[in-house]
């Protein structure tokens, strides 16, 4: 059984796939499960996972933050499958691979409905470790760089526990997230589930909702819309910044690779809110106002991922830094939201 060399070897070994991997005369195709495919990551995920003809790709996803527009490509493709399926409830599919992103994941949607995000990542986790254990799937889980929560040490290594409040207005999701690993390692001591665990830091590019409210998408609607950017107080607290393609080559990598995790895959260029502003300002609309606004409760000071472990044992690291980024990301904002650049 894979590890990553600490103290969470399997007590059994893991559920067999299904006899049709054996076969002498039909070779199956890998049939992957990706929960919240409508979403942001998880349509890119399925682009890149359909770029292989030995994949067959089913979605489910309940449409909370995603949308079917994002997968419009694929309708029609033999090798792909869409399901409306919210996965608080138990699903029934035979699979091989699941990634499990299904979770809001802006805090104002993720704050919206705080027992439903609880019940999306526990009960929802839950549900998706017993399929995997069913039909002895893969299942890795998109965790977060908020199971750090307002981080001590700096930048944040996969041994750091966190410093987490348990009652506050983001525990539904880091709390929630937490236990979402704590299933992932439970049921792969207990039942032998081959599990990957991706702790993902803040990572943006085409397809966000426009009114998502996380702050790159927030900044470039903002400067394209010619509306003042909104730095939440005190602007210095700082985030890093991931494009989204490299996020999809680090969880693959993650999957098809040996190491159960937690691994961080994030960047680690580093920036103030401030300097994202700037950034934003300078790139796409120099004539644009920068204002500060209130934050609310608990939000991270500071967030940077130590990816020693991604490069050393995934040989992934982030390769788009963050001014071509935002360019390509304004590209798509600017042609769904029909505004053209000045000339
Ligand atoms: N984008 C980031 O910066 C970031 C950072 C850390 C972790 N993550 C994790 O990555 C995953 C994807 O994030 P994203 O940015 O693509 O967010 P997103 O909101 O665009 O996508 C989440 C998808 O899950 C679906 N969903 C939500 N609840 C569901 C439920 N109960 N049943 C079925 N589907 C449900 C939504 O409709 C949506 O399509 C999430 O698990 C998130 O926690 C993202
Ligand atoms: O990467 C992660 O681990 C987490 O990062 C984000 O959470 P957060 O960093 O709070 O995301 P944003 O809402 O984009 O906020 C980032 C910073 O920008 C600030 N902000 C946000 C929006 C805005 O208009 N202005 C602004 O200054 C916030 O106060 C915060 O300090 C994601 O939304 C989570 O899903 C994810 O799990």
């Amino acid at each position: 059984m894979a590890s990553n060399g600490d103290n969470n070897a399997s007590a059994k070994p893991p559920p067999e796939p299904s006899p049709l991997r054996k076969a002498k005369f039909f070779q199956a195709n890998m049939r992957i499960l990706v929960t919240g495919g409508a979403g942001f990551i998880g349509s890119h995920l399925v682009d890149r996972l359909m770029q292989n003809e030995k994949n067959e790709v089913i979605v489910v996803d309940n449409y909370f933050t995603g949308s079917k527009d994002n997968l419009k490509q694929w309708f029609g493709h033999p090798r792909f499958e869409l399901i409306r399926h919210d996965v608080t409830e138990p699903l029934l599919v035979e699979v091989d691979q699941i990634y499990h992103l299904a979770c809001p994941a802006s805090p104002i949607f993720y704050k919206y409905n705080p027992v439903k995000t609880i019940k999306t990542n526990v009960i929802g986790t839950l549900n998706m470790l017993g399929l995997a254990k069913r039909v002895g799937a893969r299942i890795l889980l998109t965790s977060t760089s908020e199971v750090y929560g307002d981080p001590l040490i700096h930048p944040q290594d996969e041994s750091y526990w966190g410093n987490v409040n348990p009652i506050g207005v983001r525990s539904c999701y880091d709390e929630g997230k937490r236990v979402a690993e704590t299933l992932m390692f439970d049921y792969h001591r207990q039942h032998g589930i081959e599990i990957r665990i991706a702790r993902i830091f803040n990572t943006y590019g085409p397809r966000m909702n426009i009114d998502d409210g996380r702050v790159v998408s927030n900044f470039i609607a903002q400067a394209i819309r010619d509306e003042p950017l909104t730095v939440q107080l005190p602007g210095t607290q700082t985030r890093s910044f991931c494009y989204v393609s490299d996020m999809v080559d680090g969880l693959i990598r993650l999957m098809e690779g040996d190491n159960t995790g937690p691994i961080n895959i994030g960047n680690p260029g580093e920036f103030t809110i401030l300097e994202l502003a700037e950034n934003v300002k300078e790139l796409i609309n120099p004539d644009v106002q920068i204002i500060t606004v209130e934050n609310t409760p608990d939000d991270p000071r500071q967030r940077k991922p130590d990816i020693t472990k991604a490069k050393s044992l995934l040989g992934w690291e982030p390769t788009i830094k963050l001014s071509d980024g935002i360019p390509l990301m304004e590209d798509d904002f600017r042609s769904r939201l029909g505004i053209s650049r000045k000339k």
